[in-house]
């Protein structure tokens, strides 16, 4: 089992009798999705697609985090451009080797259809209410293909938890069977910016890391700051500070904390990439959307029979 270094804190607040977070399921087949709302405004969205969150407005509901393609599609038949896609059990273009060699880009997690496991919600006198939302995917959830081409006996169960400004989204990954496997894990989250020129990454610098636009050549980020000024897809790998920041105009706008997970993927597209992806939409939404990625990606988790992996990230919004 892995040993936990930031282990969330629990909802484990005394109960009041205040308001409670309001939660809806909504649309049907390959769109439904489950709706939380707190008293206090702020609300996040789930498909069960791929339990990809797509929404999460903080300050009071006044403010959306996250950028999702306006050419997304929302109807369960592709990976969802935009919001949080779960990456597992791979990362990238499958292996050459192994049982992930038969998937596709970034595993089937990200298009199978989760099942909704329900809420738990807290709420205590100092109003730090919360909503968590949890959702399951295992080996009887996946299509026939993939239980082909991955053939392991696996149970993930996903917990996304809404508070006033935060966002905090943690897997769990289970063996439930008899031989041990290997897997990759990452949250793929576009961030929603006003504009990318005036964006910086912070929490990076020192940080070994492989560059995908220069032919996956290891590199040293020698700047404390990561800025945008073309396509970037780097794969930052076992970093020592638990958090990355993203920055506009210098002023804070996203901390995000790794929790048991040490890598971090930062990606933009920039302007011919965005422009040759069908679901990627307005053209030159890049100027709009920034992934800070937080995963397990460098190597590959073992889990033995019966062992639990957990890991995730705590997102705060700034605004
Ligand atoms: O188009 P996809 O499969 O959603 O992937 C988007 C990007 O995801 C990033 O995580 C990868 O590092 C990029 O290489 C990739 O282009």
């Amino acid at each position: 089992m892995v040993e936990r270094a930031n282990r969330p804190s629990a909802l484990n607040a005394p109960q009041s009798s205040g308001p409670s977070a309001q939660v809806d399921i909504v649309g049907e087949g390959g769109s439904q999705k489950v709706v939380a709302q707190l008293p206090s405004g702020e609300s996040v969205e789930v498909y069960l697609f791929g339990a990809t969150v797509t929404s999460w407005k903080s300050n009071g509901g006044q403010t959306e985090n996250l950028w999702v393609s306006e050419a997304a599609d929302l109807t369960g038949n592709k990976p969802i451009r935009g919001g949080v896609p779960v990456v597992f059990p791979n990362f990238g273009p499958p292996p050459a080797t192994g049982p992930c060699s038969k998937l596709s880009q970034h595993g089937f997690a990200r298009n199978s259809r989760w099942e909704y496991l329900g809420k738990s919600s807290t709420e205590d006198a100092l109003d730090t209410s919360s909503v968590k939302l949890d959702f399951g995917l295992d080996r009887n959830g996946i299509s026939e293909e993939h239980r082909k081409a991955w053939p392991l006996d696996f149970g993930l169960v996903y917990s996304v938890t809404l508070s006033k400004d935060t966002l905090q989204t943690v897997i769990t990954v289970r063996n439930e069977g008899e031989e041990s496997f290997e897997f990759q894990f990452l949250l793929h989250t576009y961030f929603r910016i006003k504009d990318i020129s005036k964006v910086s990454v912070n929490g990076l610098g020192s940080v070994e890391y492989i560059d995908k636009v220069l032919d996956a050549t290891t590199h040293s980020q020698t700047d404390p700051t990561l800025k945008f000024t073309g396509e970037v897809d780097r794969v930052y790998k076992d970093i020592k500070l638990d958090t990355t920041s993203i920055l506009e105009d210098g002023k804070p706008r996203f901390d995000i904390t790794r929790d048991n997970v040490k890598d971090t993927v930062t990606w933009n597209p920039w302007i011919e990439k965005a422009k040759s992806m069908g679901d990627f939409a307005p053209n030159d939404g890049y100027k709009n959307m920034v992934c800070v990625e937080v995963g397990a990606v460098n190597g590959w988790q073992k889990l033995e029979k019966g062992e639990v992996f957990e890991g995730g990230m705590l997102v705060k919004s700034h605004l």
